[in-house]
This record gives structure tokens, C-alpha cells and sequence, in this order.
């Protein structure tokens, strides 16, 4: 009998874990939140890595504070699976690739979506604009226009420029993260 296909299904269904907070990855495919994911595991993990073609799961800790993190796949039909993970949530990292301008519509209506869901309401929001060492790369001052950030309301957000690839912009991202689980 194979039983481990049952139990990931299952796995990757749970909700993040009450009492431990929690930071969901969020964006489209292809934007770079596995790459960040990685990262930020090789700097804050504590190895526990469980992932699947969907979501990948890693525990971090800042400090003496755990937190779950959930890296979850961008493609079209992986994201009916989001919103099993937006209870519980402390912080949303949205990633956009920066240097791809012919999906940044789509980068925004997608996230527009997900912060209409009640569940997110007060959920603090960080937009990494990934790719920065890619030629073309847009400006976050760019992105914020060309994506009317500006009229974003009701919630606290910041947009950092990172590449995960040269590693620029990441401490600022985990000074992001650190802040807002001490909340
Ligand atoms: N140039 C450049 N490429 C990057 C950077 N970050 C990620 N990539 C590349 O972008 C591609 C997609 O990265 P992933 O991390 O797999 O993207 P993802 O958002 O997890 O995509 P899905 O899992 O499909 O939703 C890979 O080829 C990465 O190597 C970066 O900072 N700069
Ligand atoms: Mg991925």
C-alpha cells in the first residue's frame, strides 16, 4: 500500500499551526519565492524543510521566536490552494520578478485578490521586487506606480528591492520579518 501519497495530500492541506506565527510567500510562478524561501532557510532555518510540488514548509527562528514560513507554488492552478493557508498569518511577503513588465498586471490583480480575503484584513505586507540583478530590472518606485500601490489603504506595507540571486536586499527582508513577528 503506498501511504505516503495520502499523507502529503493531507500535509499540505493543514492550515499553518495556531500559536506560532506564521508567514505565508506569496506570488506568481516563476517570481522567485522559492529562491527567497531558500534563502532565508539557509539563514534562519532550523533545517526542517517539508515540501511538496505545491508548498514547501520551513521553520525558522529569529532570536528565541519560531515561526512557520509557507512558500506557496504561484501557478494558476496551484492558487485555489492559498487561502487554505491564511489563517493564522503575521506577515505576507508577495515577491514579483522585477525584470518581467509584460506580467505585472496580473502580479497585481493577483495580489489585489488575495488582500481582499477578510482573513488577511490587518496582515502586514511586504512586495519584494526579486530579479534586481537582471537587466531591465523596474525600479520598486517604478512598480508602485505602474501598479497604483499608492491607493493601498488600510494596512501597513513596505516594497524592498532584493535579488536573491546576489543576496541583495535580504537583510533588509529578514530586518522585515523580525519586526513583525515581535508584534
Ligand atoms: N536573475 C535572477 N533570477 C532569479 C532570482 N531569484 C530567482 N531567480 C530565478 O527565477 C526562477 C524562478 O525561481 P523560483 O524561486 O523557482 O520561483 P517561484 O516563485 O518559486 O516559482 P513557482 O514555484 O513556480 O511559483 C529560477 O530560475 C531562479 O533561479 C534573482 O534574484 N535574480
Ligand atoms: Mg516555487
Amino acid at each position: 500500500m503506498c501511504f505516503n501519497g495520502s499523507v502529503s495530500l493531507i500535509r499540505k492541506l493543514l492550515p499553518p499551526r495556531a500559536g506560532e506565527p506564521c508567514l505565508l510567500v506569496l506570488g506568481l510562478d516563476n517570481a522567485g519565492k522559492s529562491s527567497l524561501t531558500g534563502s532565508l532557510a539557509d539563514k534562519l532555518g532550523d533545517g526542517n524543510v517539508t515540501a511538496s510540488m505545491e508548498v514547501t514548509e520551513v521553520r525558522l527562528k529569529i532570536k528565541s521566536t519560531k515561526l512557520q514560513m509557507f512558500d506557496l507554488n504561484g501557478r494558476l492552478k496551484n492558487r485555489q490552494l492559498w487561502a487554505n493557508y491564511y489563517k493564522n498569518v503575521r506577515g505576507l511577503i508577495f515577491v514579483i520578478d522585477s525584470k518581467d513588465a509584460a506580467r505585472l498586471s496580473e502580479a497585481r490583480c493577483v495580489l489585489c485578490d488575495v488582500l481582499l480575503d477578510e482573513r488577511l484584513r490587518n496582515v502586514p505586507l511586504l512586495i519584494v521586487a526579486n530579479k534586481q540583478d537582471a537587466l531591465g530590472a523596474m525600479s520598486s518606485r517604478l512598480m508602485v506606480d505602474l501598479m497604483g500601490l499608492s491607493r493601498l489603504e488600510g494596512r501597513e506595507w513596505i516594497i524592498l528591492e532584493c535579488s536573491v540571486t546576489t543576496g541583495s536586499g535580504i537583510q533588509g527582508i529578514i530586518g522585515w520579518i523580525s519586526k513583525n513577528i515581535r508584534k
